[in-house]
């Protein structure tokens, strides 16, 4: 039921590919006890099952391509039910990756208070992914599917900030600086929340 949702707090954590997503929502959950969900976690749990579901998302992510709109959507929807008793707020990482994601979440589950835009250069997402790819086992971790995921982030998801601008929930953060500098522009716009 979507009823155990209301009156949630939702976060949507958006940025490219690197940026620094999962890494300022894990300090995050330390710090204010959201619950995290990465939809690219999430996907990759599929797939990790052996399902035939999950050799299909497999195909599409290795790919640096878009899984379609509903079937993440349904997961992150579990997701966020399966914790309802606990939680006292999600932090969605990596969703919406384009601006119709973001409207048929809000149809199905709620609208968010907060964007946190996680925003550093091209480069450095690149250089951040090619280091990670040395040691994460992420399939799209390689120079020719981070390029695609890329290009895909400013042409579909770089809209959703837009999109969600003109309500003023945007919070952008340089996430350039070390990490520990980039929490304290996140915590300051969680702090802004109540
Ligand atoms: N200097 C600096 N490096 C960071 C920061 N955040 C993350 N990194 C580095 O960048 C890499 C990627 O960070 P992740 O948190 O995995 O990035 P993400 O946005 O979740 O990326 P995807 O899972 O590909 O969406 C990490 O392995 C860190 O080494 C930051 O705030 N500052
Ligand atoms: O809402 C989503 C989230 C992720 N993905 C897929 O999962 C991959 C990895 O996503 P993640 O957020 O983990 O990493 P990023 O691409 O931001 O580096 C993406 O390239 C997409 O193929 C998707 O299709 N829809
Ligand atoms: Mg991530």
């Amino acid at each position: 039921m979507a009823d155990k949702l209301k009156d949630k707090k939702i976060i949507f954590v958006v940025g490219g590919p690197g940026s620094g997503k999962g890494t300022q929502c894990e300090k995050v959950v330390a710090k204010y006890g959201y619950t995290h969900l990465s939809s690219g976690d999430l996907l990759r749990a599929e797939v990790a099952s052996g399902s035939e579901r999950g050799k299909q998302l497999q195909a599409i992510m290795q790919k640096g391509e878009l899984v379609p709109l509903d079937t993440v959507l349904d997961m992150i929807k579990d997701a966020m039910i399966a914790k309802a008793d606990t939680s006292k707020g999600y932090l969605i990482d990596g969703y919406p990756r384009e601006v119709k994601q973001g409207e048929e979440f809000e149809k199905k589950i709620g609208a968010p208070s907060l964007l946190l835009y996680i925003d550093a250069k091209g480069e450095t997402m690149v250089k951040r992914l090619m280091k990670r790819g040395e040691t994460s086992g992420r399939a799209d971790d390689n120079e020719e599917t981070i390029k695609k995921r890329l290009d895909l982030y400013y042409k579909a998801t770089e809209p959703v900030i837009a999109h969600y601008e003109s309500r003023g929930i945007v919070r952008k953060i340089d996430s350039e600086p070390p990490v520990d500098e980039v929490f304290k522009h996140v915590a300051a716009a969680i702090d802004g929340l109540k």
